[in-house]
Order: structure tokens, then sequence, then C-alpha cells
């Protein structure tokens, strides 16, 4: 029988657009579910993710898989092609070391520069920077991170792209300017039928930054 899948999602969780991405690529039918993670998240995702109640979840037959990176990680071992992740386990490793700088570094740096003012502000955009150009020495002059074929780290790098826009409005940076291979990269990478499928609208996702200010009590 086909393969029963649910994603618990959140439309501009940079986390659950790597899951898409990775089902998209693999050519998989899935339902997305939208939680509603400040009123009242589902009992379904409680259950299904009782340590960290958050979304992603991605229920494979009812099987939850958890923590976005690990799920895309999943998603290319039970489904083999296209490959996202190289046969041989140095590949792999390398593959496995980005993805967790990315998952420990990007968020949360681009957070810092929407959630900050003036020299903290200042601050929190050079760190941004300094850890974008990490992953630009990364990229070097390969087209993607894994080399010739789209795979695993563009995919866990590209969930936090959509909130860019914002990190640059807010920040009062060009990505173009300071990291152009990044730039580059990402608009290859936009021009993927699977990536834009998924991607949420830059203008939507800014206004949401907005809100979530306002909630914060950053004006
Ligand atoms: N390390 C995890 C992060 C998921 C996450 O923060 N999800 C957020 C929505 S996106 O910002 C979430 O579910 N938040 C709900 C909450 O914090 O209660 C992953 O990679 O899957």
């Amino acid at each position: 029988a086909k393969d029963d899948l649910i994603l618990l999602d959140f439309w501009v969780s940079p986390f659950s657009l790597r899951v898409k991405i990775a089902l998209e690529e693999k050519g998989l039918d899935y339902e997305a579910r939208e939680e509603d993670i400040f009123g009242g998240k589902s009992e379904l995702l409680l259950k299904s993710n009782p340590i960290y109640e958050k979304v992603p979840v991605l229920l494979h037959n009812g099987k939850p898989i958890v923590e976005s990176s690990n799920i895309v990680y999943y998603i290319d071992e039970t489904w083999a092609s296209p490959p996202l992740l190289p046969a041989c386990a140095y590949g792999r490793s390398r593959a496995r070391f980005w993805a967790d700088f990315i998952d420990k570094k990007v968020f949360d740096a681009g957070s810092s520069i929407w959630k900050s003012k003036g020299e903290e502000l200042e601050s929190a955009k050079k760190e941004f920077i300094d850890i974008l150009k990490k992953l630009e020495g990364a990229l070097g002059g390969k087209d993607y991170f894994g080399g010739d074929d789209f795979g695993f780290v563009d995919i866990v790098l590209l969930g936090v792209t959509a909130w860019f826009g914002a990190y640059e409005k807010y920040g009062g940076f060009k990505i173009d300017d300071e990291c152009p291979k990044i730039g580059a990269w990402i608009e290859k990478c936009k021009k993927r039928e699977t990536v834009a499928r998924v991607l949420p609208d830059p203008k939507q996702v800014y206004e949401f930054v907005g809100i979530l200010r306002k909630m914060n009590g950053i004006e």
C-alpha cells in the first residue's frame, strides 16, 4: 500500500520547510497539517513529540519522526532516490557536520537580529554575517554544498533562507554584498520546482517577524 505521510507543520517554520523540500525532492505525496503553535497544539502533536512539543513531526504510517534534520536524514534512508546524502561514510559525516553547524548557529543568529536594536543589533548582524561567511567557505566554488548535486546540507540551510529577507531588512544589510556566493546559491536553489513549490512568500515572512517583534515588545 502507499505510504501514509502526515507532516505536522507550521507554514513559516524554517524547520518544517526542510522536511517539505526533502519530501518534494523524493516525489512523495504527503498531507501538511497546520498546527496552531501559539494558541493550542493538537493532541496528536503532543503525543507524537512529547519531549519538545515542536513541529515539524513526520508521521510515517503513524510512526513519529522528530527534529527536522533528523527527519530529512530518515527520508533519505527510507526512499533512496534521488539520494540527498553521499554513499561514503566520510561524505556523510561532513554533511552532518555542516547540518549541525547550521542547526546550532544560523536561525539563532538571525533571530538575534530582529530581536535587537542599536549596539546589540550591530553585533548580531556581524555574528550572522561571520556565520554565513563560514558557510560560503564550505560551499566554495561548488554548485551545491555536496558538490554537483543538490542535497542534504542545501536543504538544511534552505529552510532558514526563507527568513533571510527579514534579517536583511531589520539588520540593514544585503547578503549579496556580504556573501555573494551564498546569494547566488540561494537564487539557484529557488529555481528548483521542489523548492519554489514550498517556500513561503518573503513578504509574509517579513510581516510574521513584525508580529513576533510586537509579541516580544520590540518596536
Ligand atoms: N530543532 C527543531 C526546532 C523546531 C522548532 O523550533 N519548531 C517551532 C516552530 S518553527 O520556529 C515550534 O514548534 N515551536 C513551538 C514551541 O516552541 O512551543 C527542529 O529542527 O525541528
